[in-house]
């Protein structure tokens, strides 16, 4: 999916919602675990619940690849439902030595035709140079996390800047604006206003609303371009609404709120 596209779909459902499927089989309404595909029912009832108030769905695999193959095979069912007008992208928090990389840009790029994927930085150039080869698919690069564990290396000085910041700086280098993404943590309000001065023109991926206790409110008055520029995630608030069998009713009901609140935002 092109930028423009992404974009266009933000302004004309007026969202910039991605619902994250984090999806745990210890989470799930029991009513679903006598089904076939427990993981894939569940996600197929979600994304045919909220399909019309966000723009994308994220798929963390480690729910996933915590179950083994039937676990992959629910994710590739899953990855293949999501419909073609949403951006899907795989979080799966990866990079390593070069010919590992081009491997898993091939796994997800190719063979489960994800429109982006969430890469770690600290292995440098050569562990994100092959997911840019792929230069009609996102990389999604970790620039600042949501998690407490970010000030241990993310918020510390490297040099005269932090480590952060010289993550943005360098990498927003190596690939275009229609290519790269960073993760920006809502929880990391504070920095926003930085974040933006930095990469004016990049799209943030930001988790980190709802159940992490962001704000929905901080991130779009701050960080929010003339191209919105932000697809912001929450998973467990939509997908465990309610832990019933009005699951995805209750799913749908948060992602329209959402949406009804990212609509003011956006100008
Ligand atoms: O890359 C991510 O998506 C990510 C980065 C980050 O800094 N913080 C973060 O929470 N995430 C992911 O975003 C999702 C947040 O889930 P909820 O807190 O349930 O909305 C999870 O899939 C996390 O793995």
């Amino acid at each position: 999916m092109t930028r423009q596209q992404l974009v266009e779909q933000i302004r004309t459902k007026k969202s910039y919602l991605i619902v994250g499927l984090d999806t745990d089989i210890t989470k799930i309404p029991k009513h679903l675990l006598s089904t076939a595909d427990p993981i894939f029912e569940f996600n197929k009832q979600i994304i045919d619940a909220t399909r019309d108030h966000c723009v994308g769905y994220k798929i963390n695999t480690a729910f996933y690849e915590a179950l083994g193959i039937p676990g992959w095979g629910a994710m590739e069912k899953t990855a293949a439902y999501i419909p073609s007008t949403h951006f899907k992208i795989a979080d799966a928090k990866r990079g390593d030595i070069g010919n590992t990389s081009s491997q898993y840009a091939k796994a997800f790029f190719e063979t489960l035709q994800f429109d982006a994927i969430t890469v770690a930085p600290y292995m440098g150039s050569d562990s994100i140079l092959p997911f840019l080869e792929y230069k009609d698919k996102w990389t999604i690069v970790l620039g600042l996390t949501s998690n407490t564990g970010a000030r241990d290396f993310e918020l510390q000085k490297a040099g005269d800047e932090l480590l952060y910041e010289k993550v943005l700086r360098t990498t927003a280098q190596w690939g275009t604006a229609d290519q790269l993404m960073f993760v920006v943590g809502a929880t990391q309000a504070s920095e926003f206003t930085n974040i933006r001065a930095i990469t004016p023109n990049h799209f943030y991926l930001v988790p980190g609303v709802g159940a992490q206790g962001g704000s929905l409110k901080d991130i779009s008055e701050k960080a929010m371009n003339k191209e919105v520029g932000l697809l912001v995630n929450a998973s467990r608030a939509v997908i465990y609404a309610s832990g019933g069998e009005d699951f995805a009713v209750k799913a749908k009901q948060i992602a329209a709120a959402y949406q009804q609140e990212m609509a003011g935002y956006l100008k």
